[in-house]
């Protein structure tokens, strides 16, 4: 892919998982700035990574062909002002993987017609693993967006949304989505160790069910997720009274519903940020 040089404003949890694909993939690390406030997580990241470590937000952005506006949805407006008064983003991709801030609201911040991608990661990025929803208006450049899917291509997979509403989808679908995984690994391990397994062992059954299964879904692409859990359900067996609870328990509807809350969430931080 080709090599920009890219400013990352904010070095939490999905910049570091991002900084950390790129760079276990091949990315220059010298061509990769992180910035914070606080020294512990970007300095972390350049120790760990070779990449450079700054707390100027606006230098680093300066001297950037790509700007990777990763902070918190509700500090943007703060940063992005500070960001405008100090750098000229005109010949900049911007790249923004915040939720619930618009393409709008971006121009709004540092300027028309800005050249913007938005991004919806997710932090299995960190392992190559990551997957991405991606959007631009439509006159960012072929150019600038087959940049922009090349680098999270790096770091997992893609899915282009042809309106701004589909990336509040994405996050439903594969941002958040991590967690939902993880809080169901961790109610099984919980369950493995009330009944008397040390956790170690209990985590490595579940990580491994979990992580054995997702390899099972991905190297079966012809077969349908309702295919591959029959596989599993012996008729009379210990499968079916298992997902008997979970479908007595509207497990189905409780996810629809989550999926759906984390939507509205996202809709309604696009009116507050
Ligand atoms: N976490 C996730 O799974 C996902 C997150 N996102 C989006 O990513 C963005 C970041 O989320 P996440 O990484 O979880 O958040 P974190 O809280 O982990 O990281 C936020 C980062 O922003 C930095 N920061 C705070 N203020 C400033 C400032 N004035 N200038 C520059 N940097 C600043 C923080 O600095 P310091 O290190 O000093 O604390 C920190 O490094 C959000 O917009 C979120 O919507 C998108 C998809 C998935
Ligand atoms: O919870 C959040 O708002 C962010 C966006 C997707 C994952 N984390």
């Amino acid at each position: 892919m080709q090599h920009r040089n890219i400013a990352f404003i904010g070095a939490g949890n999905m910049a570091g998982a991002i900084v950390a694909g790129l760079v276990e993939g091949g990315y220059p690390a010298g061509l990769i700035s992180v910035c914070a406030p606080s020294a512990s997580h970007r300095d972390a990241l350049a120790e760990r990574y070779g990449v450079h470590s700054s707390s100027d937000n606006a230098a680093c952005a300066a001297s950037a062909d790509v700007v990777v506006l990763a902070v918190k949805p509700q500090l943007m407006a703060e940063v992005c002002g500070a960001l405008r008064s100090q750098v000229d983003f005109s010949g900049k991709l911007v790249l923004s993987i915040a939720a619930g801030v618009t393409v709008e609201r971006f121009c709004a911040l540092l300027g028309e017609q800005l050249n913007i991608v938005r991004i919806m990661p997710n932090t299995p990025s960190l392992v190559g693993k990551g997957m991405s929803g991606l959007y631009a208006p439509a006159y960012v450049s072929q150019q600038d967006r087959d940049f922009t899917a090349a680098l999270m291509e790096s770091v997992g997979k893609i899915c282009w949304v042809d309106d701004e509403h589909g990336i509040n989808q994405v996050i439903a679908a594969a941002g958040s989505a991590p967690a939902y995984f993880f809080l169901f690994m961790e109610a099984m391990q919980q369950e493995m160790e009330r009944q008397g397994f040390p956790a170690d062992k209990a985590r490595l059954l579940v990580q491994q069910a979990a992580s054995g299964a997702a390899a099972l879904v991905e190297a079966s692409p012809e077969v349908s997720l309702g295919t591959l859990r029959e596989r599993v359900t012996s008729k009379g067996g210990t499968t079916a009274e298992a997902l008997n609870v979970m479908n007595e328990q509207k497990l189905p509807e409780i996810v629809a519903r989550a999926m759906q809350a984390a939507i509205a969430r996202a809709q309604d931080m696009e009116q507050q940020f």
